[in-house]
This record gives C-alpha cells, structure tokens and sequence, in this order.
C-alpha cells in the first residue's frame, strides 16, 4: 500500500513563514514512511509585490527552499513534491515554476517545470492573469520511475491539456499541485482532475492553495486523491491541512485488464 497525501495551504509572500507551516504541518501528522506528501502550487511564495516571487527565486540546487525540502523528505522517510517554487533562468526578469520531487533520502529525482502559462482573464476580483510576464515556461514533460510507482508530474493550468498527459504514456501517481483560482475551481476543477483519473486510469494527487491571500486573490481549496475510477478517496474542502489515502496501486492492473483504453487508443501514435 502507498501513503498518498495532499497538503492544502494559504501561502503567504514570506518563504520561511510558509516553510516553517509545512514542518509543522508535518511533524503533526503521523507521516508514515514512503509516503507521497505533495505540496500546492507556490507554496513558498504566493502573491505579494508584483514581482514577490522573482525576488526570492533560487538557483537550482542551491536555495534555501530544496534544502529545506530535501531535509524533510529524509527527516520522515518519504517522498515530498515541492508544490512549485520559483527557481531563475538565464532571464533576469522571469524565473521558472519548479516542481521537485525529493526522495527518501532527500535525494532529488525529478524536477518539472510549468508549461502552460495563466494567461487569461476570469471574472474574479483578480480579473486578468499575465503568468508570463514573470515565469518562463517549461517545455519537457516529466515521469520518474520510483519504488512506490510511476510519478507523473504537472501543474495547475496544465490540467487543461490533455496532450501533456497523453505525452506522458504509463503512469500509476499524477501530482498536479495547483493554486487554482475559486471562480474557475467551482466551474471546472472536479471535472478536469477526474478526467485525468479516468483517461490515465492512474491515482491523482491534488493539492490546491485555499481561501483569499494578502494580495486578495481567492483560491478555490478543495486539496482532492482521486482513484483511476474517478472516485473520490479525500478531499479537503477549506483550510489548511492534510488530506490523505493509503492505495494499492496493483489495483490499476485490474481497471486496465476491464478496460484497455491504452491499447485501444487510436491516437496513441500521435504523442509517444
Ligand atoms: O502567480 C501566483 O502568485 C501563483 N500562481 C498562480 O496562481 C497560477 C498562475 S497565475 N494560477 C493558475 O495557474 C490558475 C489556473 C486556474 O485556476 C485554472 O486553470 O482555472
């Protein structure tokens, strides 16, 4: 069995404020060894100034965030995706959306970075979203092969494109860490990650920011584990705090013997 946790925050613009909640956080839950404890989208850094997140962007493998994070993940024996944390490039003016998974011994096994940017408007108090203007798109799609299963790894608006996903081929755990905003959360984030359950037959993990941060943005919660049927294992509506199943992941071989949509794809030439 697998440990699959999900952890929902109200990040703040300070790195250590919302490091020191994910530590506590975790040393209050009883997290059993190989886990995979997920973070949301941002959670080191959301909001703020305008440019909050470029001013404590790190240098890859050398930041107080993976240092932390790498630390964690060995502390408890599990695996720990980093939500996303921004990470600089060779643009001064952007940094990339990173989403690290660290190993049980703290040990770094997969680093993704966001590909599709927010750039759209949503009838919120936000209005417009330019997530361009300061984050450097990712363009290579990323799975790790780990002891407790095949990881496939993405990123809030990357939910909406089913290509990604395809791209992926076979995989057992999706993380998809999120701050996903409350109008369309509402309207569309059930729906999406089922889908993704169902289409990959696959386990999804998915931690979302949640309530109104300092700089008035709403996110919609509702931190969700889905099963390759598209059931509902956990959720987490509001609030900050885990949610948690422990799965089989053998039992996707039992899905997929019923229903080969895999084999039976027509389009499968088309991505992998
Ligand atoms: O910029 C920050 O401070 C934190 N990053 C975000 O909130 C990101 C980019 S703006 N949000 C999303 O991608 C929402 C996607 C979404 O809500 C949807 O696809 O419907």
């Amino acid at each position: 069995m697998v440990n699959l946790v999900a952890l929902q925050m109200t990040s703040t613009p300070h790195v250590e404020e919302n490091l020191n909640i994910v530590e506590k956080e975790m040393a209050t839950a009883d997290i059993e060894r190989d886990s995979l404890v997920v973070l949301p989208e941002c959670f080191a850094c959301f909001g703020g100034k305008e440019k909050g997140q470029l001013a404590v962007a790190e240098v890859k493998g050398d930041g107080i965030i993976q240092q932390r994070l790498s630390a964690l993940a060995k502390q408890h024996q599990c695996y720990i995706v980093s939500g996303t944390f921004p990470v600089k490039t060779q643009n001064p003016d952007k940094f990339s959306a990173a989403c690290m998974l660290f190993g049980p011994n703290g040990e770094l096994l997969a680093d993704y970075r966001k590909i599709h940017m927010f750039d759209v408007s949503v009838n919120d108090n936000t209005g417009s979203y330019k997530e361009s203007a300061t984050t450097e798109a990712g363009n290579e799609v990323v799975t790790v092969r780990t002891p407790i299963g095949n990881i496939g790894l993405a990123v809030c608006y990357d939910v909406r494109f089913p290509g990604l996903f395809s791209a992926m081929g076979e995989i057992d755990i999706l993380v998809l860490p999120a701050a996903f905003t409350q109008r369309t959360g509402e309207a569309h984030w059930h729906a999406l990650l089922k889908a993704r359950a169902i289409e990959k037959q696959c386990y999804v993990v998915a931690p979302n920011q949640s309530g109104v941060h300092q700089n008035g943005r709403e996110t919609y919660g509702h931190s969700i584990i889905l099963s390759p049927w598209g059931d509902t294992l956990g959720e987490r509506k509001t609030e900050t705090g885990f949610v948690s199943a422990s799965v089989d992941i053998a039992e996707r071989e039992t899905i997929k013997q019923n229903m080969p949509v895999a084999e039976h794809n027509r389009f499968r030439s088309h991505f992998v």
